[in-house]
């Protein structure tokens, strides 16, 4: 087990290239599962969710190879195998399997999703749409049955804008018989992706991107070369890195229309953000101001940086509200900046920050993904050093960070914890 260790105060300056998109990775995957012939994925990330997607596929007969610069997966021989808990549970995105096993197979046995802890996060949408679609489901000792004698074309209303409901139904309704109409669909740039790959893969989908997704079934797909988009989290992370401790960071391999409401925010609070193609330069100022934050469904501003944006708020001068309206209990990383000396209350589903403070470094623990990332922004700010332990979630999502941040100016390490560290770690 390794902790990361930063010295925090230096200032950063260089540039950072932004790796392929978790949340489109972990739908393509599975995804490359409906196809009978060979599928290469370029840009996927170095992160341990694709990592455990590539095992799972490998487990159930497909071959799943990885170098830096592309994957390719074989799915020609995969059997629908259950794939109950274990794995399936170091991640959210293996919900991705019912879908793509279900189109493909018209069955599935697998165990409920892990990912990060934020509250209750139900799948009853995911089922709804696949019981639209005629399959029968039933979830037995924590592991969800599907079963089809055939999958049907059909209409079906969303109650709750949902990413991973919108993708899996897609997954599913490409293999289905006639029209499938998903109403009330998410828009994020992560669908358009996987349907891009899907089209690719000889699907007919229309409308990926707006609320309302036609997918007319086809019997058959195939292999072929897809490019996987930027991930605007990672890239929004380094962004509020930069407005936080940027002489001038360049963020590069972003696209910066997703990133939009980040950007809107990042002026408001007086940091210089200038954007071109493919790039987007941060630079910090000294007197930050404060911003109220609302996350939204895409383009909103993204539940998925409200932790990091929180650790920024420290330093701004006034007082910010962060609220979350996509997940009840987003806010572990809060009692961890209070022990670096932030000023935050939690009331409901807003974070209520006081600055400016100087942050003081720290032993902090990362309880999720971007609590994680929260604490790696705060340390970077931080006075003296920061000790995060909690590894395993930053590494779900962010490909060689203490790389990308050693590049920029960073001091940031990991290291081997002791057998007593452990222990301690284990008993807290
Ligand atoms: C692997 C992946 O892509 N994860 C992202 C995905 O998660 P995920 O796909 O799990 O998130 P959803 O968009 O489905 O969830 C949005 C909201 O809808 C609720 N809900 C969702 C499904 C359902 O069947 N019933 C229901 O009530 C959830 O509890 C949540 O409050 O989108 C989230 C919202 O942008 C991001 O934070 C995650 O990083
Ligand atoms: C919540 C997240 O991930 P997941 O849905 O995979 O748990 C995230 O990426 O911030």
């Amino acid at each position: 087990m390794e902790k990361l260790k930063i010295v925090g105060g230096d200032l950063l300056q260089g540039s950072v290239r932004i790796s392929g998109a978790k949340n489109s990775a972990v739908a393509l995957i599975p995804a490359t599962i409906l196809a009978d012939s060979p599928v290469t994925i370029e840009g996927l990330p170095n992160i341990s969710d694709v990592h455990v997607l590539g095992e799972l596929i490998e487990e159930i007969g497909g071959k799943f190879h990885f170098d830096d610069k592309e994957v390719t997966i074989d799915p020609t021989h995969i059997v629908s195998m259950p794939l109950p808990n274990g794995k399936v549970k170091k991640l959210r995105a293996s919900y991705y399997l019912m879908g793509a096993m279900l189109g493909r197979f018209k069955k599935a046995v697998i165990g409920l999703p892990g990912g990060c802890h934020l509250g209750p996060r139900p799948i009853d949408q995911h089922i709804k749409g696949f019981e639209a679609l005629g399959a029968k489901v039933t979830n037995e000792q924590g592991a969800i049955y599907l079963r089809a004698e055939e999958l049907r074309g059909a209409r079906i209303y969303l109650d709750v804008v949902s990413v991973g409901a919108t993708i899996n139904i897609m997954l599913a309704a490409v293999r289905a018989k006639g029209r499938t109409i998903i109403e009330n669909a998410a828009k994020e740039p992560e669908i358009i992706d996987v349907a891009t790959l899907l089209s690719n893969m000889g699907a007919r989908i229309k409308g990926a991107g707006t609320d309302v997704i036609r997918i007319d079934g086809v019997d058959q797909l195939h292999g072929c070369r897809h490019s996987i988009i930027p991930d605007r989290i990672e890239a929004g992370t380094y962004m509020i890195i930069g407005a936080a401790m940027g002489k001038e960071v360049i963020i590069d391999n972003v696209i910066p229309q997703h990133l939009e409401a980040v950007i809107a925010k990042l002026r408001e609070m007086g940091v210089r953000v200038e954007t071109s193609d493919d790039q987007i330069l941060v630079a910090t100022n000294d007197k930050l101001r404060a911003v109220d934050i609302k996350t939204l469904v895409y383009p909103g501003f993204p539940t998925d940086l409200q932790q990091p944006f929180t650790s920024l708020l420290t330093k701004a001068h006034g007082t910010s509200v962060v609220t979350d309206t996509i997940y009840s209990a987003r806010f572990k990383h809060v009692d961890e900046l209070r022990r670096m000396n932030a000023s935050i209350k939690v009331e409901g589903r807003s974070a209520i920050v006081t600055g400016p403070v100087q942050l003081q470094g720290a032993k902090v623990r990362a309880t999720d993904l971007r609590a994680g990332a929260a604490l790696v922004v705060a340390g970077l700010m931080a006075e003296g050093v920061t000790e995060i332990t909690g590894l395993e979630h930053i590494d779900r999502g962010y490909s060689c960070l203490v790389d990308k941040l050693t590049g920029l100016g960073a001091t940031i390490w990991r290291e081997k914890m002791t057998e007593q560290e452990i222990e301690q770690l284990k008993n807290a």
